[in-house]
């Protein structure tokens, strides 16, 4: 096994340490002006024609000799003739050396089709726009370095300038690596990964200026990476090699960079992305991309945006930054500065932050994060409740707009979600699965607009209420009936196993796969383990949680589990059979603060609407009948 020791330089450090080495020698281009969005300016461009470049009516009239018009008023309107004493013109019509004013055709009162009477006075110049009133020859339009504008574009060519040298945007050789990878569409086997982190540098590189050129994938096979390094070297201005960048048996990036070139850094203190590269080949950087799609995306957005906005000569923008308060205490290590995928919402006037999972492998963290909170290095954690400062992805606006919702998970919320979304585009709904207790606990602490839950009262068998006495005390809350849901036994096609009761999850060839602690799947199913005196120990899998609906189906689907406990959706979407064992009522907890607010409203008008019970007889298993009913929950103290 081969050993690697890591830097662990400060990402500043680090940078400074390679851009200092890299000496970046910019170049440059001539383009058409009109294909120049978004390029910088090498020098100052100045007009080669004034614009206009002749003086032009500046409306649609006649052009007169103002002497002509002296005198003219209410009591006195003056004759003026065709061909002697004016000329048509339109707007934009040069004006003919004899005459120096234009007046409205709606100042005008006509005689005959050569006389016209006018009863105002003109003054020279009046309705004229004089030669280079917008632009003067030799006038500044754009400075250099500057980066070229719709509006900019506009300008040059009205001052006569068809193509502008600009810096040139870096050609950017994307390499994917490893044994395992397949392109997309491909048959899959176990151990097969879809290449898909290519594909986002590809979209990363052109959003930043660059002009992205991919290799097919790279075995790992040391001669190969080298050949395929060298060749994206000499065919392009940097070169992006992916994974390979830590420990394995098969991680050569680092020894093929030392041998071709110079591995300046490798191992930056941040987390995910430490086992970054930063090499430089024939005077070219070249940059290993840890494998981890979190970990190669802080390294693009960290390292790489920044180096291919230098070779265009552009500044990266700094990110908004807001204060919110921290939903969850966030543990760090000493050794790395973190970057935390979070959610954001805007509840009752400011923002919480919680944070999305923290492993490297999570894309859809990426995909569901609103900002980033980072972790200092030499800081251990952050306490739940701390303000903090998030760094923004998504705008303020959606954000602002967004329903949040926190509690148990069902497929129906996020179809609710989309239909609110169609019927009115400014509203969004961000569901966290947390379980219908931990839906509870965040309207508890004001971290969400919603919590749906179904969680039974073994003693009274009444739904919801009993709990958010005892969760939510002092809070007024509504309960917002959502629908009566069929619950049961998510097992294969065919029911190979013939799983039809509770008892059957004793069998010795039964694997169960089960909801976490605090969810009302889970605590339905104890509440009918303990009615039938079963001894949840003795359930195989009664350990292995999941967190949603449809992650119970997936592990039945996949073949790791015989049964799980959920709705009919979750089975009927994956595949599966359906074996119902009860009703429940699945609800909304919304406080009362919210009710009147426009989204909380547009919300219940959905769950109300005919396209969402069209998609709920779809689904199957759910009953609307008390769909959007309202109980306010004091009044049942
Ligand atoms: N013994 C050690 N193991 C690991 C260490 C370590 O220090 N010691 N570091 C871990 C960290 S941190 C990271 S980050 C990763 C870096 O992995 P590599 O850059 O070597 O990449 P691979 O091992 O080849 O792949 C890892 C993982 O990444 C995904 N992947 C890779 N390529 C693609 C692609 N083109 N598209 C989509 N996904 C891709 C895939 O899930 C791989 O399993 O190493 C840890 N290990
Ligand atoms: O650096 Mo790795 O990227 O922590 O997961």
């Amino acid at each position: 096994m081969q050993k690697v020791y890591l830097s662990n330089y400060e990402l500043d450090e680090a940078k400074k340490i390679y851009f200092d080495k890299l000496k970046l020698r910019l170049q440059t281009e001539i383009v058409n002006t009109w294909d120049a969005l978004g390029r910088v300016t090498t020098k100052p461009v100045f007009a080669h024609l004034s614009s206009p470049h002749y003086n032009s009516s500046a409306m649609d009239g006649i052009a007169v000799k103002s002497e002509k018009t002296f005198g003219a008023s209410d009591r006195n309107h003056i004759t003026l003739t065709e061909g002697e004493d004016y000329v048509v013109v339109d707007t934009g019509d040069p004006i003919p050396r004899e005459f120096d004013c234009v007046i409205m055709v709606e100042d005008l009162i006509k005689v005959d089709d050569r006389h016209i009477k006018i009863y105002q006075s003109s003054v020279p110049w009046q309705n004229i726009r004089p030669l280079g009133e917008d632009i003067v020859e030799n006038q500044l339009i754009v400075p250099s370095r500057h980066k070229i504008r719709p509006v900019d574009i506009g300008a040059l060519i009205a001052g006569g300038i068809n193509t502008v040298e600009v810096f040139k945007r870096p050609a950017v050789g994307i390499i994917p690596t490893g044994t395992e990878l397949v392109e997309p569409g491909s048959e899959l086997r176990v151990g097969d990964i879809i290449d898909f982190n290519s594909r986002t540098f590809t979209a990363q590189v052109t959003e930043w200026g660059g002009i992205p050129n991919r290799y097919s994938i790279i075995k790992d096979n040391y001669k190969l990476i080298k050949d395929t390094v060298l060749k994206a070297n000499e065919e392009n201005d940097v070169v992006l090699i992916n994974a390979g960048s830590s420990a394995g048996r098969e991680d050569f990036t680092s020894s093929v960079i030392s041998e071709v070139g110079e591995l300046i850094v490798h191992g930056v203190a941040i987390k995910p992305g430490k086992p970054v590269m930063l090499g430089i080949i024939n005077d070219k950087p070249i940059i290993g991309i840890p494998g981890f799609p979190v970990s190669a995306y802080f390294v693009m957005e960290e390292i790489v945006k920044e180096l291919i906005y230098s070779y265009q000569c552009l500044e990266t923008e700094e990110r908004k930054i807001v204060n919110a308060s921290l939903t969850k205490r966030c543990m760090s290590s000493l050794k790395y500065h973190e970057f935390v995928r979070v959610r954001l919402g805007f509840i009752g006037g400011k923002y919480v932050a919680t944070p999305l999972t923290r492993g490297a492998g999570a894309t859809m963290s990426l995909v569901n994060a609103d900002g980033v909170l980072e972790i200092n290095q030499h800081t251990e954690g952050i306490e739940s409740g701390t303000e903090v400062k998030i760094k923004l992805l998504s705008a303020e606006d959606k954000i602002k707009n967004t329903l949040v919702c926190i509690g148990s998970h069902d497929p129906i919320i996020d179809i609710a979600a989309d239909i609110m979304h169609n019927r009115n585009k400014k509203y969004f709904l961000s569901s966290s699965n947390v379980g219908s207790t931990g839906g509870l606990m965040a309207l508890k602490t004001s971290e969400t607009h919603m919590a749906p839950t179904h969680l039974l009262d073994m003693e009274t068998g009444e739904y919801n209420v009993s709990y958010l006495k005892k969760y939510v005390p002092g809070k007024k809350i509504c309960l917002v009936k959502c629908v009566n849901r069929i619950q049961g036994f998510i097992v294969e096609k065919g029911n190979p196993k013939n799983i039809t009761k509770f008892e059957d999850l004793l069998r010795d060839d039964v694997k169960f796969v089960n909801r976490q602690r605090g969810s009302g799947t889970r605590l339905l199913l104890d509440y009918n383990l303990n009615k039938l005196n079963i001894d949840p120990q003795k359930i195989k899998g009664y350990f292995r949680e999941e967190f949603t609906h449809l992650a119970v189906a997936a592990a039945v689907e996949a073949g790791d589990a015989d049964a799980g406990l959920g709705v009919y959706s979750a089975a009927s979407l994956m595949g599966l059979d359906f074996i119902p064992v009860c009703n429940e009522e699945y609800d909304l907890a919304i406080p009362e603060e919210y009710m009147d607010s426009e989204i909380v409203k547009e919300f219940l008008e959905t769950i109300k609407s005919e396209e969402f019970k069209d998609k709920l007889d779809e689904l199957g298993g759910y009953d609307y009948s008390n769909t959007g009913t309202i109980i306010k929950l004091q009044e049942l103290m």
